[in-house]
């Protein structure tokens, strides 16, 4: 029964299968080989994105710290929501990798920010002078780190804000397949059709063993975005984050983008964490304070469950961390639950029978 997080999960079979097809003799080394280029392409295919730059990172914080890198400046402050993970869980990558840009937190119920509370930011950093950091970009987590979902017009009418300041829109797509899968949006009415700039999508949390895409769009905020790309290069190089031999990262890519492979395996979380949900809730002693939108759960249970299900060896945090087993048995305490593409429906089961009693 594991549920502390989708990077927990197995990578899925059909990617290995790439792994090992793309393990044939020599290729040109740092993305040189015919495999990046024919997943740069899938990308942009995948996204109707033709002059999409697309480029592969290993992990989800060197996507969003060299993103955020390429498209703010260090005398700047990057909009985000308080509960953002470039905010609690990246270890200041992305201060570092934009050479000193602050992060402005904003509220928002569910980890998705609000309208009013970008403007009221935007319009607090209005009075930026010499002594003050000017606006640099929006970032947006999509699903959130609640397990919530933003609709495109949420993100466009945030992205609008954005605009309206000169601001680039960054979005934090680690889970941007759990949320296409649950919306049954195109990629594309998902990221730039609602003003996304550059996107972050992660493979490595849905299926991958470690593949990130890094894809600035083709509209008006970069200017030359030839040399917006290139400029993701070299940042990519100086942090250490070029892989020499990038084609197995690659194949990861491609073979998870291909035939709608990447929206299958996130379907499948998701599906889990409804039945997961759908069983607690059915138990009649679990509270939901977040909706169930993507492939993670924050039920409150009460203590003695909680305990009950340690003893039967599940596995999740409890959220914030350090709430702790000891204590009365009917105090209701959070928790994270996540669905990967391989959680069974046995686990799930399991878990709800272990809960339920
Ligand atoms: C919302 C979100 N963004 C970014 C990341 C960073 O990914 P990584 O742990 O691969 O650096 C994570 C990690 O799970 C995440 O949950
Ligand atoms: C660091 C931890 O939050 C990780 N990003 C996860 O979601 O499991």
């Amino acid at each position: 029964m594991w549920f502390t997080s989708d990077n927990a999960g197995p990578a899925a079979p059909e990617l290995m299968q790439a792994v090992m097809e793309a393990n044939d003799g020599h290729a040109m080394p740092y993305g040189a080989d015919p495999i990046t280029a024919r997943a740069q392409d899938r990308v942009r295919e995948v996204f109707e994105a033709p002059n999409a730059v697309v480029h592969f990172v290993a992990t989800g914080t060197a996507a969003n710290a060299l993103a955020l890198g390429s498209v703010t400046a260090p005398w700047t402050t990057v909009f985000c929501h308080r509960n953002a993970h470039i905010e609690e869980d990246e270890c200041g990558a992305p201060e570092f990798y934009t050479g000193g840009a602050k992060l402005t937190l904003i509220d928002g119920e569910h980890a998705r920010m609000t309208e009013a509370g970008l403007a009221r930011a935007l319009r607090f950093t209005a009075r930026a002078g010499v002594h003050n950091v000017q606006r640099g970009a929006l970032s947006l987590t999509q699903a959130t780190e609640l397990g919530a979902v933003y609709q495109p017009e949420d993100v466009a009418a945030l992205a609008a804000l954005a605009r309206g300041q000169s601001l680039p829109v960054h979005m934090d797509g680690t889970r941007f397949a759990n949320a296409c899968a649950r919306l049954g949006k195109s990629p594309a009415e998902m990221s730039w059709k609602a003003g996304v700039d550059v996107l972050c999508l992660g493979a490595s949390k849905n299926g991958a063993m470690a593949a990130e895409a890094v894809i600035f769009f083709d509209g008006d905020r970069f200017g030359d975005l030839a040399a917006k790309g290139w400029e993701f290069e070299l940042r990519r190089k100086r942090g250490g984050h070029l892989f020499s031999k990038l084609r197995f990262m690659s194949a990861q890519m491609d073979r998870w983008l291909e035939g709608g492979l990447w929206l299958d395996l996130a379907g499948r979380a998701n599906a889990m964490a409804d039945r997961l949900a759908a069983g607690l809730k059915a138990g009649g002693r679990a509270r939901f304070d977040h909706p169930v939108e993507a492939n993670a759960l924050f039920p409150a249970l009460p203590r003695a469950m909680h305990r009950r299900l340690h003893e039967a060896g599940a596995r999740y945090y409890m959220w914030p961390f350090d709430q702790s087993l000891e204590g009365p048995d009917d105090e209701m305490l959070t928790c994270r639950l996540v669905c990967n593409w391989a959680t069974s429906e046995a686990d799930v089961d399991a878990f709800i029978a272990a809960a339920n009693g």
